[in-house]
């Protein structure tokens, strides 16, 4: 078997990966040495990629012997007992670090039964640190310097008994799964997701959560988690677009799933009893979930049922999104342990058919969307600060002793609404915040349409401007300025560009005044932006002060408040703060969904351009081959033919939603019915029959003059394609019109892409 490692596109970010690739999950098994009081052995590496159980039947019995031969496993890498915790983060984790810094999803979980050695590879020890430590470490070392362009987040969550508990704020009690209605989009509703950029913060975030964390001792295992955990860690590069303005943003955003799950075992062995065999039973139960999405998905079965168990609802995406994953299946060679080693080596080979689709996630939003996300962060900080403040015990003051129970309410309340005042005023200056970056996003709109103007102006009349557009630019605007300013008319001007564009005709003059206004117009917008920008730094100066007001309110709190109203008062403003987060994270996925529709009819456009010109060419270049009487190769005719009939099922298509295009509209390719060459001998008549039949090749016989058959229309293009319940009739001929020239079809494009960016600016705007 081939290894299929997750490949890491590395750091090389010019280095773009198909959109989507098919890529099989890894699978990685990992012996533990042999513990003291496990005499006998009945597992061992036999490389470097193969595992082999033995058979323990008795050796000297040759018949039974034969019948049962030792079994040996292949997978994509197998670490023996004697592998360094740091050969096993090299060969299974470090590239998908790498890999997230890069935008992709990945997981990493390590499976098998209780006291195989998942804890020991994921968590470690100090002197043996595992996978997650490891792993972050690497991530932040990535970032380190590149703070403002990266943010990380992480969460740390643990399945126990089916409820969720958030580990690093465990006294938040137990979280809800949410997931839309396909079951997609899985979110755990409360879950503190803390952005830090400092490692040693993230190391004591872990080994709080690790110390959180259900252990207890059963028989097999003196430390065994009882509780299946899972480290996410999330990034976010944000690089501008638009290096000027910084109003568009590219988004790489990846995360990495490291998951411990809890060990399979039975109750005989691990002699559990009460509380214990309660939480084995759960665990064997998500266990044995996640075994059958794994044997559905290993067949390629349509349907797998993620929802039996939250662990498979959370491992959804590893197993059948857009995710790279690794599983690194934990094996003990003990012989008592030997049915447990097999079973996980059974599931461990299904997962090896296992493969997901794998994609980057990038996507370019507008600065105010990516504000959005900002404010959401900060409402999650302060919600996990108002959280951890909560679950703190706070030596009670002496203030409420010195107040008698009127005063002291009086003075919470006053208290109470100053906090809240503050918090309503800082929403105020957060929103008003993103109206004016939506406001300059608008304007940095403006300014590009202004741009597309001039750009496209050069490029028609200045031949300099593909091989050196700065200069060119530069160039073009210094002479623009410089006749601008002395008042010079356009229409009297030299020729700009030295180029041979037509003075004097209508287009040009057209174009001239067109590329003046734009020069006027971007100065304008320049001034705006800079208006604009200062009162930006002003709100954002207002905000920092109503921030710290707040904080100094809350500092407050603890000689004012007993505990109770204390933490009364904090449950009610993470409620507050809940609820505004929430409603920005819907309003951010609308204007993304927005952005990216708008986005979408941009390329539609373009498309439709490109189109456009095709048919132009052709029709053309058909005109041509008529006027001069050429045969057509065959294969042409063929072509033709397809295009036809592509054009017609297009049609058709298109009729059932769309009203406007009618299926009897000929094909854009048979405008040459309406050329004069045609016209001559062409009647509508002899094209449509009355009864809303195709014409025949018989039909339009006249057409021809030598070759008959090559220039029947209908001979090389073919018949229109006739569907069941749709007359085909050919349209009446167009009055003969001017033919559509390539310019002509660059200005209706370029009006359809100005009305297209006016329109994005102003949902921007509204928004
Ligand atoms: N590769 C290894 N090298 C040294 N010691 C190991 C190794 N793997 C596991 N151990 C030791 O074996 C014991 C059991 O390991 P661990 O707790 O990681 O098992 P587990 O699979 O997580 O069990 P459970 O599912 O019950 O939590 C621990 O004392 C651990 O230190």
């Amino acid at each position: 078997m081939t290894p299929q490692t997750p490949s890491s596109s590395g750091s090389d970010e010019t280095k773009v990966p198909p959109k989507s690739a098919e890529e099989r999950l890894m699978v990685a098994v990992r012996i533990r040495p042999l513990k003291s009081d496990e005499p006998q052995r009945a597992l061992y590496a036999a490389s470097k990629k193969s595992v082999v159980i033995e058979d323990d039947t008795d050796k000297n019995d040759v018949l039974r012997h034969k019948r049962g031969a030792d079994k040996q496993y292949t997978f994509d890498v197998v670490f023996s007992e004697n592998t360094s915790q740091e050969e096993v983060y090299d060969v299974t984790t470090s590239s998908l670090v790498k890999d997230v810094l890069n935008g992709y999803n990945a997981t990493v979980f390590a499976y098998g039964a209780t006291g195989a050695g998942k804890t020991y590879t994921m968590v470690g020890d100090p002197s043996a640190p595992g996978i997650m430590v490891r792993a972050l470490n690497d991530l932040f070392n990535a970032v380190k310097d590149k703070q403002d362009q990266y943010s990380v987040t992480m969460s740390y969550l643990e399945l126990y008994n089916e409820q969720i508990r958030d580990l690093l704020n465990p006294s938040s009690g137990y979280l809800e799964l949410r997931e839309d209605s396909r079951g997609r989009n899985i979110q755990v509703a409360g879950l503190s997701e803390i952005s830090t950029t400092s490692t040693n913060e993230v190391m004591l975030l872990l080994q709080k959560g690790n110390k959180a964390r259900t252990v207890e001792p059963t028989a097999i295992n003196k430390t065994s988690s009882r509780s299946h955990a899972l480290l996410s860690v999330t990034v976010k590069h944000t690089i501008p677009i638009d290096k000027k303005n910084h109003l568009r943003m590219r988004i790489k955003q990846g995360r990495l799933f490291m998951i411990d799950l809890a060990g399979s075992e039975r109750a005989n062995k691990t002699k559990s009893r009460g509380k214990r065999l309660q939480e084995g039973a759960h665990i064997n139960r998500s266990l044995l979930a996640l075994g059958n999405c794994i044997n559905a998905l290993s067949e390629g079965a349509r349907y797998v049922n993620f929802r039996d168990s939250k662990l498979t609802r959370l491992l959804k995406e590893a197993l059948s999104g857009n995710c790279r994953t690794v599983m690194i299946a934990h094996v003990s060679p003990s012989l008592t342990q030997k049915e447990e080693s097999r079973n996980t080596l059974i599931y461990a080979d299904r997962a090896n058919n296992i493969s997901n689709k794998v994609e980057r996630n990038i996507y370019d939003v507008s600065y105010h969307v990516t504000q959005y996300q900002t404010v959401i962060n900060e409402l999650k900080n302060e919600i996990s600060r108002l959280q951890t403040k909560m679950s703190e015990e706070r030596p009670r003051s002496a203030a409420p002793v010195r107040m008698n129970t009127t005063e002291r309410n009086k003075e919470v309340r006053l208290l109470r609404e100053q906090i809240v005042d503050t918090f309503k005023e800082q929403m105020k200056l957060r929103r008003k915040l993103m109206e004016i970056d939506s406001h300059l996003l608008g304007l940095g709109m403006d300014a590009e349409r202004q741009h597309l103007v001039i750009s496209h102006w050069e490029s028609r009349n200045n031949k300099l401007y593909k091989n050196n557009i700065n200069q060119s630019r530069a160039q073009t605007q210094q002479t623009l300025r410089r006749k601008m300013k002395i008042g010079e008319g356009f229409r009297s001007a030299d020729n700009i560009g030295h180029e041979t564009a037509d003075e004097g005709s209508d287009g040009e003059i057209e174009g001239e005044s067109a590329v003046q206004q734009a020069w006027g117009e971007l100065a304008d917008i320049e001034r705006e932006q800079e208006r604009w920008s200062e009162l930006r730094t002003l709100i954002e100066q207002k905000l920092e002060d109503c921030r710290q007001r707040g904080v100094a309110l809350e500092d407050k709190l603890p000689d004012i408040l007993s505990s109770d109203d204390e933490r009364e008062i904090l449950a009610l403003m993470c409620r507050v703060h809940e609820l505004e987060a929430d409603k920005m994270a819907l309003q951010s996925e609308r204007l993304v969904r927005q952005h990216e529709l708008r986005r979408r009819d941009l390329v539609i456009l373009r498309y439709d351009r490109q189109r456009q010109l095709c048919e132009e060419i052709i029709t053309r270049q058909r005109q041509l081959m008529e006027e001069n009487k050429l045969k057509l190769p065959y294969d042409l005719q063929e072509l033709y033919q397809i295009y036809q009939q592509e054009i017609h099922a297009a049609t058709y298509a298109d009729y059932s939603v769309s009203p406007i295009i009618s299926p009897d509209k000929l094909p854009p390719i048979s405008k040459i019915y309406s050329d004069p060459i045609f016209r001559k001998s062409v009647s509508t008549a002899d094209l449509s029959g009355t009864d809303g039949t195709p014409p025949s090749s018989a039909d339009s016989d006249d057409l021809t003059t030598n070759n008959s058959n090559f220039n029947n229309v209908d001979n090389f293009m073919g018949h229109p394609v006739s569907r069941p319940g749709l007359s085909m009739r050919l349209p009446p001929l167009q009055p003969p019109s001017p033919p559509r020239t390539s310019k002509h079809i660059e200005n209706a494009f370029d009006q359809n892409l100005r009305r297209a960016i006016s329109e994005d600016s102003i949902a921007t705007s509204k928004d």
